[in-house]
């Protein structure tokens, strides 16, 4: 049995995990959950995955919740809790499916307690890939992708050298709006950006889609998990979804990882590397897909990808004030109170004021961090 831990239980990433524990139930089994403000959810995951310990966002979540507990569930709450879901208990692989650089300081105790990572909440590595890779590497903790770009260049690298590869390249969808121009973009509503055309994704990631900030953040975490510098890390636009990234090498070879978007799939392999285990996700038909496109990407289009990838080159705490000033537009977008356009805007806003701080250590980032969301708050 292998025993795991998720942060971020009740979200899209943490709901598709807890359907890869069920679809093996003799393998798998439930150390910690820990939740947001989903309680409801949260005690549906509990009554059916029996955890010992779980955690809500807030002391009063956890006072409502308590007397709906089964006898002997352990019960924490706010950022202590998350790190005791993380740090304590006896899980293998801790799944880390927040949403936003919040998740990085149980990610950051996860590692500490030597407890192997299942890597979703991308944010932790962009606000301080440095930090978590040092010390995953110092304390002998796998770092494995559950992106699904990131589990395909995962998946092409196995068995390979690492000087034999030449460049890799990050596919991206486009997003909700990949066919419109920018002057199109002027009038977008909250529910147009949050239609994906291949994925069902929670809403933070699904806006950074239509910005292209995703993968920039995409850009930042490949940088850190793959240990490459930016000039061997290409974007590509393909439409489809289909090839979720692939790997040149030096003899112009080719791998690439294919597969129909299912999150369920990257997710079950970071729980079983290196084995491969049956999936209900359906077949690839290249045959029915007929046509793969690809178009090269368009950084005029899409600026906010471009002041990714510059403040990843600048590093620092530079993507750390990327990072933070694209949460807070983001949430801000999604309340209504500012156009789809002004999230990068907020972005270059931010980045122009920004001074950074070379090598920052932890206290450094978290500083970072609480003064560009105040800032990216009132732009
Ligand atoms: N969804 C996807 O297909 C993919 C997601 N990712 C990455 O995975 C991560 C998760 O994304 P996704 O699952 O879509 O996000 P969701 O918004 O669907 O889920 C986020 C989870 O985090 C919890 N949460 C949020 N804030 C807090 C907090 N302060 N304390 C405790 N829990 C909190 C939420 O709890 P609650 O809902 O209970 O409030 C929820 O369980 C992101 O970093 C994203 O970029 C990467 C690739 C694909
Ligand atoms: C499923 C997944 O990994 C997402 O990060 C996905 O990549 C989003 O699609 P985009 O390519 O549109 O950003
Ligand atoms: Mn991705």
């Amino acid at each position: 049995m292998k025993r795991i831990s998720i942060l971020g239980s009740t979200g899209s990433i943490g709901t598709q995990t807890l359907d890869v524990v069920a679809m093996h139930p003799e393998a798998f089994e439930v150390d910690g959950l820990a939740a947001g403000s989903n309680t409801a959810l949260l005690l549906e995951q509990v009554r059916r995955f029996n955890p010992r310990r779980v955690s809500v966002s807030t002391p009063e979540l956890a006072a409502e919740i308590r007397s709906s507990l089964p006898a002997g569930v352990e019960l924490y709450s706010g950022n202590e809790g998350l790190v005791e879901i993380a740090a304590g208990g006896d899980a293998e692989t801790v799944v880390t499916a927040l949403v936003g650089s919040v998740g990085l300081q149980s990610t950051l105790a996860a590692i500490e307690a030597g407890r192997h990572i299942g890597l979703a909440n991308k944010e932790t590595l962009v606000t301080a890939g440095h930090l978590v890779t040092e010390l995953a590497g110092r304390k002998g903790v796998k770092l494995l992708p559950v992106d699904s770009e990131h589990s395909a260049i995962f998946q092409c690298l196995n068995g390979e050298n690492r000087e034999d590869v030449a460049s890799i390249t990050i596919t991206a969808s486009g997003g909700s709006f990949r066919d419109y121009s920018r002057g199109q973009l002027e009038n977008v509503s909250i529910e147009d950006a949050l239609r994906h055309p291949n994925w069902s994704m929670g809403a933070k990631i699904t806006i950074d889609s239509a910005t292209m900030v995703n993968k920039g953040l995409e850009v930042i975490e490949a940088h850190h998990l793959f240990a490459l510098p930016y000039e061997q890390i290409n974007v590509l636009l393909h439409p489809e979804s289909i090839i979720h990234s692939f790997v040149e090498f030096r003899d112009s070879s080719v791998i690439a990882q294919l597969g129909t978007p299912d999150m369920r799939v990257p997710i079950q392999y970071a729980l079983t590397y290196p084995d491969r285990w049956q999936s209900p996700a359906e077949r690839l038909s290249l045959a029915k897909a007929a046509s793969l496109n690809f178009r090269e990407m368009d950084y005029v289009r899409y600026p906010a990808l471009k002041m990714a990838i510059d403040s990843g080159k600048l590093g620092g705490t530079a993507p750390t004030a990327f990072n933070a000033a694209n949460e807070v537009a983001v949430a801000r977008f999604l309340r209504g109170e500012i156009s789809f356009l002004r999230i990068e805007e907020i972005i270059d806003e931010v980045l122009q004021r920004h001074e950074n701080a070379a090598h920052p250590n932890l206290e450094q980032i978290q500083h970072c961090d609480t003064v560009t969301r105040e800032l990216a708050a009132v732009l």
